[in-house]
């Protein structure tokens, strides 16, 4: 019997560890809950206590392809707190995975990534070892299976270099939705992963520079370590329904099941019915919008034409118009529309009993609350404070813009929004996407928006002014994670600058970082991409790729681009990774029909809701294709791309940054002058 070696000791340790996860789990699930024998609420209570348990013992369930864990730190004996130092050298010696696990004993087997402890696995350095002495990676087969282990020692001696199983991670192909990359988070990342809650940060950078990545784990941190200041919800909000299935399956892996995904339209929960003309929905998004909503609101508040007379009990009281009108103007301004109207209900019953009084009545809080709601105060505060739903305000702005418009937007920009075909009421209108953001922003100034604890904004520099104040208004007590990059901007509002678009979240204090060490598109490729950069993104610098395959790249002029098409996709679907073939919007439909009437299996993303799980060649559409990658990916007429927007340069320099390992470029119009 020879001795076991260093790789079968830590297979046993795995093993063991696997155990210990599955006495954990049946323990939870042995566990006697008590159970009430009759009436409803026991029935309730009796549910609920199943329930969280079958949910605990879900969180327990082994993944069998998931490594319990994938890297170890051995700290210098007596580093970490608590320790016990009887446990030898063992005792300061911690691995590092999704979750905790712990033995019998409650020693824990594994520790949690997010824990403080484990924060040395993707932060220490030979300069600063953070009480590590060695760093320990593994490596897994498929099924889960311990292959590799890979040792960096943080002092002494000299560095083993770059880390092979972080560049096979890095370089691995990719297939399917994203997946989480909490066993090589960099450095640089990880700072931003465990920025503090109450801290609002925005994220500039490059095409795959693991922005979307960055943000998801920075919710799943935060999640663990502050449950409870999460308690208002935790929402990621992304461009389109498509990008949302992408990254789904990452939080649920990590283990946090409460994130909600929406798109903006989404968390705004207002039905589009209608549509808007290019020029009046970029009007619709800009700030000023703001202010001609806020004047169209508060121009609703009238002036009192007469005195309040109540009458109780045989006698008159009377209120002046002098004071109704001061206490109006008193009011107006300082609280949100609706509460204004409630409260100055109460000023006028206020006054009435003031009246009551100095005729030596002594009225109760019975009579305040009788006076508010009387006729006489009713009928004044409809007059002068009417009941409005943001509906009937925007109304009456889309119909004629000009009163509230004046001074804000010229004649030529007021005949723009107003409606080409005025509807009959507010009821009968018909509202654009647009015109929810409207609504809603009004909703927020007769009302309170209720606020969530944290929201992540993907694709940030698409949004408009009004889409970000909405936002913002979304975690006015919460904060936010802002990321995107102003090279992808595609919309109509899209930002040339970061300062300008964060002050329409109402955060001042948000922090904006940068990161430029692309993980996705290999050299050669974003060298390729980035061509555009001059003409879309003067200032930025182009991402410096991590990655050392050098990746191909392929241009062809074609004369016969069917057959080019289906001759590159035969041969990009030979390998392993998933392929996606890009065309213009208009283009797409035609060139799946093509591969399917050829008997080449493609999913159409943006009509097959699981596109990028069903299979592995997705046609994609150019303009869904923001924040997805594919192993290769296939683009056809970057040309036509370009032609199809106004900031058609932008979209071709997302879909060619959308690669991995090959970009194949199929053309038989001429290129966009800067390729
Ligand atoms: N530290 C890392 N380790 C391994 N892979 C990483 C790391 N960081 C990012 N990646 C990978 O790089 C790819 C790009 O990441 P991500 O989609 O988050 O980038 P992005 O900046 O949001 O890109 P885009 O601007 O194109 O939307 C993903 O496959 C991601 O898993």
């Amino acid at each position: 019997m020879g001795e076991i070696t260093e790789l079968e000791s830590e297979a046993e340790y795995l093993a063991a560890a696997r155990a210990a996860l599955g006495r954990m789990r049946a323990d939870v699930l042995a566990t006697e809950t008590p159970e009430f024998v009759s009436g409803t609420d026991e029935v309730w209570f009796n549910t609920m206590y199943r329930m969280a348990r079958a949910r605990r013992g879900h969180d327990l369930v082994d993944l069998p392809d998931v490594p319990l864990f994938f890297g170890r730190l051995d700290y210098e004996p007596g580093t970490i707190h608590g320790h016990d130092p009887a446990g030898g050298a063992d005792a300061d010696r911690v691995y590092v995975g999704r979750r905790r696990v712990r033995d019998d004993e409650g020693t824990p087997l594994v520790v949690d990534w997010r824990a403080p402890v484990s924060m040395p696995f993707y932060r220490a350095t030979r300069q600063d070892p953070q009480g590590v002495l060695l760093r320990r990676r593994y490596g897994f087969s498929d099924t889960a299976r311990l292959t590799a282990y890979e040792d960096e020692p943080l002092t002494g001696g000299t560095g083993t270099g770059a880390s092979q199983l972080l560049a096979a991670e890095i370089e691995r192909p990719r297939a399917g939705p994203m997946r989480d990359i909490v066993a090589t988070i960099q450095p640089e990342q990880d700072e931003l992963v465990r920025a503090p809650l109450a801290q609002s940060i925005c994220v500039q950078g490059a095409p795959g520079t693991g922005k979307t990545a960055v943000g998801l784990h920075r919710l799943a941190y935060l999640l663990y370590t502050e449950p409870n200041r999460l308690t208002g919800g935790v929402t990621v909000v992304g461009p389109n329904r498509s990008f949302l299935g992408y990254i789904r399956h990452v939080l649920p892996a990590l283990g946090e099941v409460s994130v909600v995904h929406k798109t903006v339209d989404e968390l705004l929960d207002r039905p589009v019915t209608g549509t808007d003309t290019d020029g009046a929905a970029r009007l619709k998004g800009d700030a000023r919008m703001a202010e001609v909503l806020r004047g169209a609101l508060w121009a609703h508040i009238g002036e009192p034409d007469e005195d309040l007379v109540y009458v109780h009990g045989g006698t008159r009281h009377r209120v002046y118009r002098d004071d109704l009108a001061r206490t109006v103007a008193d009011l107006r301004g300082g609280t949100r529309y609706g509460p204004g109207r409630a409260g100055l209900a109460q000023r006028l019953a206020n006054l009435v009993l003031k009246q009551m009084e100095r005729r030596g009545a002594s009225p109760d809080d019975r009579d305040l609350a009788a006076v508010a709601r009387s006729k006489p105060v009713r009928q004044l505060l409809d007059a002068v404070w009417p009941k409005l739903t943001p509906e009937q305000v925007l109304f009456g702005v889309l119909t004629d813009p000009g009163p509230a418009a004046e001074g804000l937007f010229t004649a030529e920009e007021q005949a723009t929004l107003r409606w080409a075909k005025p509807y009959r009421s507010a009821k009968s209108a018909k509202w654009s996407a647009a015109d929810t953001v409207l609504l809603d922003e009004l909703a927020g100034l007769i009302d309170r928006t209720a606020s969530l604890s944290h929201v992540m904004v993907d694709e940030a520099q698409d949004l408009s002014p009004m889409q970000c104040r909405a936002l913002g208004r979304r975690c006015v007590t919460g904060s936010l994670t802002v990321l995107g990059d102003i090279a992808q901007g595609t919309s109509a509002w899209a930002a040339d600058d970061w300062p300008a678009l964060l002050d329409h979240f109402g955060k001042p204090d948000i922090r904006l970082t940068a990161l430029d060490r692309g993980f996705r598109v290999p050299a050669q490729i974003i060298e390729y991409a980035a061509r555009l950069l001059p003409a879309i993104a003067p200032g930025l610098a182009s991402p410096v790729s991590v990655r050392q395959a050098s990746g191909a790249l392929r241009v062809t002029a074609s004369t016969a681009l069917r057959e080019d098409v289906l001759r590159a996709c035969r041969d990009r679907l030979a390998d392993e990774g998933s392929v996606g073939l890009i065309a213009a919007d208009a283009d797409i439909a035609a060139l799946h029909e093509v591969l399917l009437a050829a008997g080449v299996e493609a999913a159409l993303l943006g009509r097959d809701e699981d596109a990028l799980e069903s299979g592995q060649l997705v046609c994609v559409p150019a303009g869904l294709a923001k924040g997805l990658e594919f192993d290769s990916v296939i683009v056809v007429e970057p040309g036509r791309i370009a032609a199809a927007e106004s900031r058609g340069l932008h979209r071709l320099y997302v879909v060619l940054t959308r690669a991995v390992s090959t970009l194949d470029i199929l053309h038989a119009e001429p290129l966009p002058a800067p390729l």
